[in-house]
């Protein structure tokens, strides 16, 4: 943590632009291009197969999540819940299905989550939506048996906090046997100093709190199994910021491997587990089959 102290404002700004390091597309077209990509793959995905769209898990307008089933489901079967990103002020889980067609078809459930974005949705709550979420989720769902995070970016960053829980504060504690990190962001404090934060509004304690890198806690015993993946088109410091969390969550005790993904930016890692042939798709379903 730190090396960032020491760049400019302009540098900060580009280094935590996704937009500007992809050799794909240029700025002003990709995020537009991830849109667009994600929604449709989404719609393909509800058309396909079983869902239950919309399910309410507490009364705020976005605390509700899609559940996409597996095309045979066996008596139990195991879940991925995947929690989108948008640097916390944009997309929603209508855009956040994409994944569920080569996961459902091997047996296993997708669960989109939607949350509060700012300005509404402040960081504090976010992080409890998404964690009460994985509380609903195993209480009304017995079916389930075994939970998976995935989250991309910003929702790396929650999936990330949802791991740091403290579920004494919750009726049940679920199961996560996996969490899948794909180009998250692990400590806020850089983001302070840019645009992202002007529709969040954090103050230093709030960023503090919120980030992942300083809640590493010694792994329990149960732990569960961490890929912290990365694409080799993400900025110098989102590629930091995973080396440094593996390291710390491995330093302490936790089974985690650091997946760099070669010829992919920050928009297309994601993306792409609507493939079956993707090798994050392959991992996805190797790390799930093996437990
Ligand atoms: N303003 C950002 C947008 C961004 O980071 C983003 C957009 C859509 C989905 C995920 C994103 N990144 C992290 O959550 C950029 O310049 O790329």
């Amino acid at each position: 943590m730190g090396g960032w102290r020491d760049m400019s404002a302009e540098a900060l700004e580009d280094h935590y632009s996704p937009s500007r390091w992809s050799p794909r597309l240029d700025r002003d077209t990709i995020i537009d291009a991830h849109l667009a990509v994600t929604a449709a793959g989404t719609e393909r995905a509800r058309a396909s197969g079983q869902t239950l769209l919309h399910v309410p898990y507490g009364d705020g307008d976005r605390e509700k999540l899609d559940i996409y089933f597996p095309t045979e489901p066996s008596e139990t079967f195991p879940a991925l819940v995947y929690i989108h990103g948008g640097y916390w002020q944009s997309m929603s889980k209508e855009d956040s299905g994409f994944a569920a067609p080569p996961l459902v078809s091997q047996g296993v459930a997708v669960v989109a989550v939607g949350y509060d974005i700012a300005p509404k949705g402040r960081m504090d709550t976010m992080v409890l939506q998404v964690r009460r979420s994985l509380a609903f989720l195993v209480q009304q769902y017995p079916r389930i048996r075994g939970i998976y995070l995935c989250g991309h970016s910003a929702g790396a960053h929650l999936a990330a906090m949802v791991l740091s829980t403290d579920w004494t504060e919750f009726q049940v504690v679920p199961d996560i046997k996996g969490a899948v990190l794909v180009s998250g962001l692990y400590d806020l404090e850089p983001i302070l100093h840019t645009y992202v934060n002007d529709a969040l509004n954090m103050s230093r304690e709030v960023a503090q709190r919120n980030s992942p890198m300083r809640l590493v806690t010694p792994a329990a015993p149960a732990a569960c199994e961490v890929l912290v993946a990365v694409a080799q088109h993400d900025s110098p410091e989102f590629r930091r910021q995973s080396q440094e969390y593996s390291q710390a969550l491995r330093a302490a005790g936790w089974s985690v491997s650091l997946l760099d993904l070669a010829g992919v930016d920050h928009f297309d890692v994601i993306e792409r587990l609507s493939e079956d042939s993707y090798v994050l798709t392959q991992v996805i379903l190797n790390m799930i089959s093996r437990a």
